[in-house]
């Protein structure tokens, strides 16, 4: 499959980019009333332990309402996030012949490239280009797979991966503490699985209203981190519409996946999102994606089994077989979910 990355300028929007009309974003109409806005929370108060329970409160009800939240202030430093983000733009600014030794479906490799997204029921194709790693914990099997060039890329992932570790461990401690539990309930088996990252590179697109970047889906995994840069395109599923994630420089986007909604008895539903193109900017996100460890067993913990949440709402069930159940059902969030449902 040939990358969009390796065509200089798109003057078109190519027949199979073309989505069919039901499937296209209706990109004025979509949004709901401007006076909802996805909740920005600033972290650095979390650091003091007067004003910790107030940060935790601000998650939660952004977690309840959203599903989705940004984050400011969050410790990873710019330089950190920038060496990443300039090393992954660099990777899709090669020539051809450069990426081709990587292009690759295989999902057992821990780096590849590829285009559109194997989730689409129809075989739709999507305007995007993205790169899957295996990021964390950092082996030598992992690095020796990454790519040499750009120069920086291996040293620059190692270090990124490591901060949003980093970050995504305190904003489950912060959870955790939210939901009354333990602050180390999701450390362990819960979020220690290999943490895969990836990093989307969206083209201009000639005509946004005719395809997507990525289709309507909710992560499979525990807690997703994400940094979008200054490129709008970001669109999560609320009240019925799509809302604009308003990028903020420097900021992360957190959002909650399928796992979290599981394990917490639907208490914190995961989102559904999608991401739409523009004409005018290349828009590149790194996500990276909290997940648990493949062998463990899932379903609602038996903290989370309360007058709260009611009855247990999911059935228990091995990661390898959500993992197959996902991609049967395209990453439709009902789909998904009803599959693991316990129907009363
Ligand atoms: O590009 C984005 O902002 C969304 C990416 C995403 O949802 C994903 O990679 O799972
Ligand atoms: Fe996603």
């Amino acid at each position: 499959m040939e990358l969009l990355s390796d065509c200089p300028v798109h003057t078109s929007v190519p027949d199979k980019y073309v989505l069919p009309p039901e499937k296209r974003p209706l990109l004025l109409n979509d949004e709901p009333s401007s006076d909802v806005a996805i909740p920005v929370i600033d972290l650095h108060r979390a650091a003091d332990d007067r004003q910790r329970h107030l940060i935790v409160a601000e998650i939660i009800k952004a977690c309840k309402e959203f599903g989705i939240f940004q984050v400011v202030n969050h410790g990873v430093a710019e330089d950190v996030v920038q060496g990443f983000r300039e090393a992954a733009a660099g990777f899709f600014g090669m020539p051809a012949e450069e990426k081709l030794p990587y292009r690759s479906d295989d999902l057992s490799k821990h780096f590849r490239v590829s285009s559109s997204t194997p989730y689409d029921r129809n075989g739709d194709r999507y305007w995007l280009d993205y790169l899957k790693i295996n990021c964390h914990p950092v082996t030598d099997e992992h690095v020796r797979e990454w790519p040499e060039k750009p120069a920086s890329f291996r040293s620059s992932l190692a270090e990124y991966s490591a901060a949003v570790h980093e970050l995504a461990q305190t904003l489950l401690r912060l959870i955790a503490e939210g939901l009354g539990l333990d602050g180390g309930f999701f450390a362990g088996d819960l979020s220690g699985g290999s943490t895969q990252m990836n990093v989307n590179y969206y083209p201009p697109c000639p005509d946004p209203s005719l395809t997507l970047g990525l289709l309507p889906h909710c992560d499979r995994h525990l807690l997703t981190v994400l940094s979008q840069g200054d490129v709008a395109g970001l669109q999560a599923r609320h009240g019925g519409g799509w809302l604009l994630v308003r990028p903020i420089p420097g900021s992360f986007v957190v959002n909650l996946g399928h796992q979290m909604e599981i394990i917490t008895n639907g208490l914190l539903a995961s989102v559904e999102h999608r991401a739409v193109t523009n004409t005018a900017a290349v828009r590149l996100s790194v996500v990276t994606l909290i997940m648990r460890k493949m062998e463990c067993r899932i379903g609602p913990a038996p903290e989370m089994v309360n007058e709260a949440t009611g009855p247990a709402k999911f059935k228990e069930f091995e990661f390898s077989e959500f993992i197959k159940a996902y991609s049967a059902a395209a990453a439709s969030r009902e789909d998904v979910l009803h599959y693991f449902r316990i129907h009363r």
